[in-house]
């Protein structure tokens, strides 16, 4: 669905990374390591169409992304939910109405219903609904932010950091809900520091883990 081919990546000055691939195949879950700088979000970016690659080819459910409008590339991104790792919300509306926000956006407002309540139950917010985002804790933020990223079950889900903040039963109700969706045949790519977390996911899912590291992209050893 989304695939990255020998691709280069730079701000400007010297290259983040070269000669990268990787294929989010359905049903694939990936978790994504590596030291503080090495170009994790940078990568998540290029994997939603946010960055365009400074050499080597970019796929986005079979279009190369340079070939693609500014319309076809929106089109694409609907249909990947992205946790961002600083989440922002719109301030004046309810915690509630900026999760639904994506199906409001996609004119699917009828489709919103038990599926929401079903989410901010799981995610633990169900007293937060009517509250505003300023309001909400860092771990609140990131919980509303994962069920943002899902409600419209997207083919692809791309979480940065998603359970930075949380604690580790949360992270665990957080995971299994990624787990139950992967199992669907949703992608999953998570960027996390949180090894106790990807050992958690290896024991209810084929995971693979990719480090990346000195401008490179590998396989993690099995010391995780
Ligand atoms: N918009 C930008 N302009 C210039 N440099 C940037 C920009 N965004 C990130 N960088 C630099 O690119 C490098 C990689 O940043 P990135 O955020 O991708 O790393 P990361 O692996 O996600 O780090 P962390 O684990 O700390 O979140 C860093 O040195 C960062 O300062």
């Amino acid at each position: 669905m989304i695939e990255l081919r020998n691709v280069a990546y730079s701000y400007g000055g010297a290259e983040l990374f070269s000669d990268l691939s990787l294929s989010l195949t359905p049903g694939s879950f990936h978790f994504l390591t590596g030291p503080s700088g090495a170009g994790k979000t940078t990568l998540l970016k290029l994997c939603y169409g946010e960055l365009t690659a400074t050499s080597g080819d970019v796929l986005l459910f079979g279009e190369d992304k340079r070939q693609m409008t500014r319309d076809g590339v929106a089109m694409a991104r609907r249909r990947i939910g992205v946790v961002h790792q600083d989440c922002q919300f719109l301030d004046h509306l309810p915690v509630a109405e900026n999760i639904a926000l994506p199906m409001t956006a996609a004119g699917r407002q009828s489709e919103v219903g038990d599926d929401l309540n079903d989410l901010m139950a799981w995610v633990g917010l169900t007293n937060q609904a009517a509250q505003l985002p300023p309001q909400l804790s860092g771990g609140e933020r990131q919980r509303a932010a994962l069920a943002r990223a899902v409600i419209t079950s997207p083919d692809v889900i791309i979480a940065d950091e998603p359970t930075g903040n949380v604690d580790w039963e949360m992270s665990q109700r957080l995971l299994t809900l990624l787990v139950e969706l992967n199992k669907m045949g949703k992608a999953v790519l998570i960027a996390t520091h949180d090894l106790n977390l990807i050992r958690a996911a290896k024991a209810q899912v084929q995971a693979r883990v990719l480090r990346l590291r000195n401008r490179k992209l590998q396989a993690a050893g099995a010391d995780l």
